[in-house]
């Protein structure tokens, strides 16, 4: 057992399903904004070499697990073992909430909800606008809720964040009674632009009000336009499919190229939704690996050209964001490959010289926060996400909430 910061103090814990990976935090703290994470952790390699890794507040490893060769358990359990080494881990914390990340909310929920089964149900019926993550998202919300029956659960969207889009930037050129029933752009990563268009204002206070491309690169990638720290333009819609292309999705494809599947080679759904959800993006193209340390330490033609692919693509999405909002005056990289790719940084800032961006190499090597060069017109930042922090902050909030309206 791990002995929490204080463990009187009330706790809340966060779960971040991701297509291959199930990231979770505890929060403790006095309120919605002063919490701090005393355990954090993940399940990375979900499907291939699942890995369990703990850390705790000083950030020393208090947990590293994996399976053995030919043991490759799948999410339920993987997802059961977390709950039992989080139950044995708060032992004497008062766990008084879990919040969630919900990929999709569909044109139903806009803001952070309190799970009920009502919810579930409603959840469960967006699964097909989000295959590779709804599922795992309901999930971890019904194994949780057996496990603690009474612990309030809270779900937060992804989508949430881009509300605030104009028409424009939300509708399909369709006909209007399908945009009626639904089929419009959603968008999504909004914890993750929501936590940075708080943070971008304390690391350059200048730029509160400004036209902001937010890349948030990682197994899923995606970029948004922010004009004053709201969600202005997307390159993901309806589903998690569009945009970039990204560890096994293409991202932006021909619509044309799908009905040609269907007609001359016999697709159906099912088939689309491995070719376009699993098989596609880096691994495809490089026929090695989805994970760009993989495609960077190869020395395959392949794999080189999957990285130049995914560039391409980001620095065309800056452009077209820019575009779609009038104007660029910061670039922010986030995310895992955001974060940590030094190749990508300097690729796509490379390709966008003629719009004025020019990062210092040695800045940009060290991941300082600020990366572009003194002559850079426009300045360029890593600000490493937190969406677990951003649900967190949601989840008391809907909570503390609730507790207002039984009080009055
Ligand atoms: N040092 C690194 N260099 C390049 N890419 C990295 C590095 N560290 C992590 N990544 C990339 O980050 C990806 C995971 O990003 P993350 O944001 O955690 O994704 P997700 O939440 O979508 O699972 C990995 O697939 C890997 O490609
Ligand atoms: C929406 C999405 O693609 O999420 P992730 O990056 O976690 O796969
Ligand atoms: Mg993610």
């Amino acid at each position: 057992m791990v002995a929490l910061s204080n463990s009187s103090e009330d706790a809340c814990l966060v779960i971040n399903a991701g297509s291959s990976s199930l990231k979770f935090c505890v929060f403790q703290g006095g309120s919605a904004t002063e919490i701090e994470p005393v355990v954090t952790g993940q399940i990375s390699g979900i499907g291939t070499a699942p890995r369990f890794e703990a850390k705790d507040a000083a950030r020393h490893k208090i947990a590293d697990h994996s399976w053995a060769d030919g043991e490759n358990p799948g999410r339920p359990e993987l997802l059961h073992h977390l709950l039992d080494w989080i139950g044995d881990t708060l032992k004497g914390a008062t766990l008084v909430a879990a919040g969630h990340r919900v990929v999709h909310g569909g044109t139903r929920f806009s803001a952070p909800v309190r799970v009920t089964p009502a919810v579930l149900d409603q959840l469960e019926e967006l699964i097909p606008l989000a295959p590779l993550h709804e599922p795992h998202n309901i999930a971890a919300m019904r194994a949780l809720a057996q496990v603690y029956p009474s612990l309030p659960q809270v779900a937060c969207f992804d989508t949430a964040f881009h509300q605030t889009q104009p028409w424009q930037s939300q509708t399909f050129a369709i006909p209007r009674e399908l945009t009626a029933e639904g089929i419009r752009r959603y968008g999504f990563h909004g914890l993750s632009y929501e936590y940075i268009a708080h943070r971008l204002p304390q690391v350059a206070p200048e730029l509160a009000n400004a036209h902001v491309v937010v890349c948030h690169l990682g197994s899923g990638a995606s970029l948004c336009a922010m004009r004053g720290g709201h969600s202005v333009d997307t390159t993901m819609g309806f589903t998690a499919l569009d945009g970039v292309p990204m560890g096994t999705r293409p991202g932006t494809i021909d619509p044309g190229v799908l009905i040609y599947l269907m007609r001359e080679k016999g697709y159906g759904a099912d088939e689309l939704e491995k070719l376009l959800y699993h098989k596609s993006g880096m691994l495809g193209v490089s026929g090695l690996s989805n994970d760009m340390r993989d495609l960077e330490n190869s020395d395959l033609p392949a794999a080189a050209e999957a990285v130049e692919l995914f560039c391409h693509n980001v620095a065309k999405q800056v452009a077209a964001l820019a575009g779609s909002m009038g104007g660029l005056d910061a670039v922010v990289f986030t995310a895992g490959v955001g974060e940590n790719s030094t190749l990508v940084r300097s690729r796509v800032a490379e390709k966008l010289s003629w719009l004025g961006v020019a990062i210092d190499p040695a800045a940009n090597r060290a991941k300082a926060t600020r990366i572009s060069a003194q002559e850079s017109r426009v300045p360029v930042f890593i600000i490493p996400t937190d969406e677990e922090r951003m649900i967190a902050r949601h989840t008391l909030g809907v909570i503390a909430a609730e507790q207002l309206e039984r009080a009055a």
